[in-house]
């Protein structure tokens, strides 16, 4: 194993191992506390750009599921067709493995995937680091390579365009079935599968892609990666679709985003982003918390929301936004996971409330 540094843009030095894919590279340093789903989070293209951390010190133990795939076409046990992270950063990799539903280690499919992984960090050191800091943008250098060494830009870079599908994709066609247009900002599998799963057909387009002219029942508009304040063209297609104010919108994450601005709501980067399985989350003008799952990095901000608009959920922890909702036409939109994958189910429901608006 060769030895690594992590140096953060502040100067700070973490020395470890290299596990996954030798090469250098560099992107932003967010950290996940979520103590299981790392095929999940690789795969969610959200974290295209951003070297991923995990606090939980034990990573690998449950190896990797197999790459199959659905007659559909989407992955069986991953959120997307390949890693979008740029690198994984924990404390002790396993490399021993065990899971009725594993294939190969951890290392070997960073390694296939030309992604890097590193071992031996103190990842709750770093955490501490990035928390008190905010999130940073960090290289991962090889230690006799010392001069190979990589850059990046995260702010202001247009990831959703990286990673969403090119063309139109049509799901489950046919039979009358109400019509979902699916704005692909890097959308997870199984926000696709508790779309169909619910019986509609859908109709996933590219991010800048002018859905308005198809025919279609309701609106979704998907997570993704980067900064929402890149996707202008997404937002202005939403905005058409809002003058018939009778269409069902529905939006999760980066779809909260872009759905708060166009309704002119502003954005704005927390200092080190919402990733973890247990998030908790209040339904406004209620007593009801939900436990979510999460990863972004930006929020909308409360105060900008127009007054047709409220919350429709709060971050306990910290107050920021979690969802909105129009106060009388049937669009709304969460800032956390509801399909989970990974992490706690707890608010699929919000697809069954879309559905039945269809
Ligand atoms: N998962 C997402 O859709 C993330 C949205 C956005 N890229 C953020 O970081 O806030």
């Amino acid at each position: 194993m060769r030895n690594v540094t992590l140096i953060l843009d502040d100067g700070s030095r973490f020395h470890g191992k290299s596990f996954g894919y030798e090469k250098p590279v560099a992107g932003e340093v967010v950290f996940n506390t979520a103590m299981t789903g790392y095929p999940e989070s690789l795969t969610d293209p959200s974290y295209a750009g951003q070297l991923m951390t995990l606090t939980y010190p034990l990573v690998g133990n449950y190896g990797v599921p197999p790459f199959t795939f659905e007659a559909n076409g989407l992955p069986t046990f991953m959120e997307s067709e390949k890693i979008h992270a740029e690198a994984i950063i924990v404390s002790d990799y396993s490399e021993r493995y065990s899971h009725w539903n594993a294939v190969e280690s951890l290392a070997d499919w960073l390694k296939r995937e030309q992604i890097p992984g590193i071992t031996g960090i103190d990842t709750r050191e770093l955490t501490k680091v990035l928390r008190e800091h905010g999130v940073m943008m960090g290289k991962i250098v090889f230690d006799d390579e010392p001069d190979n060494v990589p850059e990046a830009q995260y702010a202001g870079v247009n990831y959703v365009d990286k990673v969403s599908c090119k063309e139109v994709i049509r799901y489950n066609e046919g039979n009358g079935r109400k019509k979902v247009v699916l704005v692909d900002c890097g959308v997870k599998s199984n926000i696709v599968r508790c779309l169909l799963k619910r019986g509609v057909e859908v109709i996933r387009v590219p991010w800048d892609y002018d859905f308005n002219g198809l025919d279609f029942d309701g609106l979704f508009i998907s997570n993704g990666p980067g900064d929402p304040d890149t996707c202008d063209a997404a937002v202005q297609n939403i905005r058409k679709a809002m003058q018939n104010e009778k269409l069902p919108i529905f939006g999760i994450c980066m779809g909260n985003q872009l759905l708060s601005k166009a309704g002119g709501a502003k954005i704005y980067k927390l200092k080190y982003g919402h990733r973890s399985h247990n998030q908790p989350v209040r339904m406004v003008g209620t007593e009801r918390c939900f436990i979510t799952s999460q990863n972004h990095g930006y929020a909308v901000d409360n105060n900008t929301l127009g007054a047709d608009w409220e919350p429709l959920f709060i971050n306990m922890n910290d107050g920021s936004n979690e969802g909105i909702r129009h106060k009388c036409n049937p669009w709304f939109s969460a800032q956390f996971h509801p399909e989970a994958a990974s992490g706690p189910t707890d608010t699929e429901f919000l697809f069954d409330e879309f559905v039945k608006l269809l």
